[in-house]
């Protein structure tokens, strides 16, 4: 793999395509040259009166069809150049941002922990958008340009050395204040994309606690991170701006003081003889030719040396190990969970924590909060690798299988759910995709949505909206355990989710999940009690710790934590009516 490829995260097509754009530039840049070429000739046919010739008028005749053709090869070659350089980057980018999506999915929950939404977002869109900018207008128009400043420097030598040297002389130095500059350059650019990152933080922030903000009329200086964070970005693109200008206009002075220099040494020669005028004027014409594309050559390097900033991200988030594993199946659903120690930071919240859950059963995870209950249920699905320990699924270790084989056997209705802007049908239908319409409406009835989804504007095929917004928190439920019915896997991991329900919901969840468990391997994080004393196994957590196991009545008899949050809730129960 090239170090371009690299560097630019390309594909090997994406590559390959690269490379026919840098062509197809280099051939549309060169195709440019002949009507400027044939300009140049007819120009020096039509002097010739002045050094004592004579026009032929059949050549100047013959140079215009010629011009006439070299007009359609350059509309030819900008087409092509078109087609091969930005539709192939637009496929690039589009692959690029399904590549991080995927990699995304294998990546362990550690690393969301460290990144939030906006930097991910801003990856998929941002980046990208940077990358395909670069493939388009940066890379194969700078190297396009190198090459016809090149073959322009060999054509111009040809007329007259001592010009052609005129005309280059600055540029060594426009280049330098450009190359000195890109450490600065670099650190303001980085600071632009932090900025940006840090507004569209807070803008989400904002956008996200609408709720709040509405419902607590709050105003005026609550927003002052926001307006900074706007002001911050604001500021510092004007500074790029002002500093990117005042070098690439440094730059391009010291270049045009080429032309005058060019003319000047021009204007000696001719006075001393050491030219005729035709050359002269040849060599001027070319000057004219010369500077936009180095001009184009400074702007476009500026960029480049900014690529790093583009990419860090990208480079942090495509080269962070994915979660590997093999696809094979296991020979039953049993859990076991060995000495598990696990942290997400610094210090261990599960501890030590070894226990069984055989295949069938149900087991209630209940402790205060924080113990760890949320933690275990995502170890079981393998959603975070654990420091100590193994956790078995079916006797072989969940580290050394990949992450969606696992999921295949896990369903997991939990409290929040989420649901996607698509059609009822196909958020259900997220359980199995392969499912038909009638399997989906089978398990809707089974989760008791029928009702209330026939009762919408377009039953099963109206939009939901963003997040389900417009569902109530027990028909969100019933459309996740209606998912988790039609995906049927033999292990169901259960955040006790009818907390916040209003009775009546709550009896249509628990009827629910009643027939999602049935026969299946239940892992339940219960919050209430009463819920969990039929059973088969309670662990009770606290700090992180295994502390007592057993069914309802032995762990009543041990007189343990468990007894004592069973009667602080019976309490309160008893309080609340
Ligand atoms: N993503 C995370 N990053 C860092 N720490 C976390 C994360 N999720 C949970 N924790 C911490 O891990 C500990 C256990 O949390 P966990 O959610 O497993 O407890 P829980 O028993 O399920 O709590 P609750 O009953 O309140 O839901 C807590 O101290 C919590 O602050």
């Amino acid at each position: 793999m090239s170090k371009l490829q690299k560097a630019l995260f390309l594909s090997d097509k994406g590559y390959k395509d690269l490379k026919k754009a840098i062509t197809a530039c280099t051939l549309t840049n060169l195709s440019m040259l002949l009507p400027f070429c044939v300009t140049v000739m007819i120009f020096s046919e039509l002097l010739t009166p002045f050094v004592g010739g004579e026009i032929q008028w059949n050549h100047i005749w013959m140079l215009w069809g010629v011009g006439i053709v070299s007009a359609i090869l350059v509309f030819l070659a900008a087409k092509n150049d078109y087609r091969k350089t930005y539709i192939a980057s637009y496929k690039e980018s589009n692959t690029t941002r399904v590549r991080i999506a995927e990699h995304l999915r294998k990546l362990p929950m550690s690393f969301f922990n460290t990144k939030d939404l906006s930097e991910l977002t801003t990856n998929m869109m941002a980046d990208c958008s940077s990358m395909e900018s670069m493939l388009s207008s940066t890379i194969p128009p700078l190297i396009a340009n190198v090459i016809t400043v090149t073959l322009t420097c060999i054509m111009l030598a040809f007329f007259d050395w001592r010009l052609a040297l005129c005309i280059f002389c600055t540029m060594p130095i426009a280049f330098l204040i450009i190359w000195l500059s890109r450490n600065y350059q670099k650190k303001l650019f980085a600071r632009q994309v932090n900025a940006k990152l840090a507004a569209s933080d807070q803008v989400q922030e904002y956008l996200e606690g609408m709720k709040i903000i509405k419902s607590c009329g709050l105003s005026g200086s609550h927003f002052s991170a926001l307006d900074n964070a706007l002001l911050t970005m604001k500021k510092i693109a004007v500074k790029v701006e002002m500093m990117v200008g005042v070098f690439m206009s440094s730059a391009s002075m010291v270049l045009q003081a080429g032309i005058g220099i060019t003319i000047f040494v021009g204007a000696l020669l001719l006075v001393n003889g050491s030219i005729e005028l035709l050359p002269l004027l040849m060599s001027l014409l070319m000057v004219t030719r010369i500077y936009g594309p180095i001009l184009a050559i400074l702007s476009q390097l500026a960029t480049l040396l900014n690529l790093n900033v583009v990419t860090e991200r990208m480079r942090t988030l495509l080269t962070t190990p994915a979660m590997e594993g093999d696809g094979k199946t296991v020979a039953n659903y049993d859990i076991e969970m060995d000495h598990v120690t696990f942290r997400y930071n610094t210090e261990d919240v599960i501890k030590d924590v070894s226990c069984k859950i055989p295949q069938g059963s149900v087991t209630a995870l209940v402790g205060p909060s924080g113990s760890g209950k949320s933690t275990i249920s995502k170890l079981i699905a393998r959603f975070w690798d654990i420091q100590g320990g193994t956790i078995r699924v079916g006797g072989k270790d969940v580290r050394t299988m990949e992450p969606e084989n696992l999921m295949k056997y896990m369903s997991f209705v939990f409290q929040d759910v989420t649901l996607f802007n698509d059609t009822v049908m196909n958020n259900i239908r997220l359980g199995n995709p392969n499912a038909t319409d009638e399997q989906v409406m089978a398990a809707a009835k089974a989760a008791y949505c029928d009702e209330f989804v026939r009762e919408m504007p377009e039953g099963y095929q109206t939009l939901l909206g963003e997040n389900g917004s417009t569902l109530s928190g027990g028909e969100r439920q019933r459309i996740s355990i209606a998912r988790a019915l039609l995906k049927d896997a033999p292990i169901i991991l259960l955040d006790e989710a009818t907390a916040s329900l209003d009775p009546e919901n709550e009896v249509l969840v628990q009827k629910a999940i009643a027939k999602l468990v049935e026969g299946k391997t239940v892992i339940m994080i219960a919050h209430r009690l009463r819920t969990v004393v039929d059973a088969d196994q309670i662990l009770v957590l606290e700090n992180g710790k295994l502390v007592e196991s057993g069914t309802h009545n032995e762990l009543m008899a041990k007189k343990g934590l468990y007894q004592k949050l069973y009667h602080i809730q019976q309490e309160s129960l008893g309080w609340a009516v």
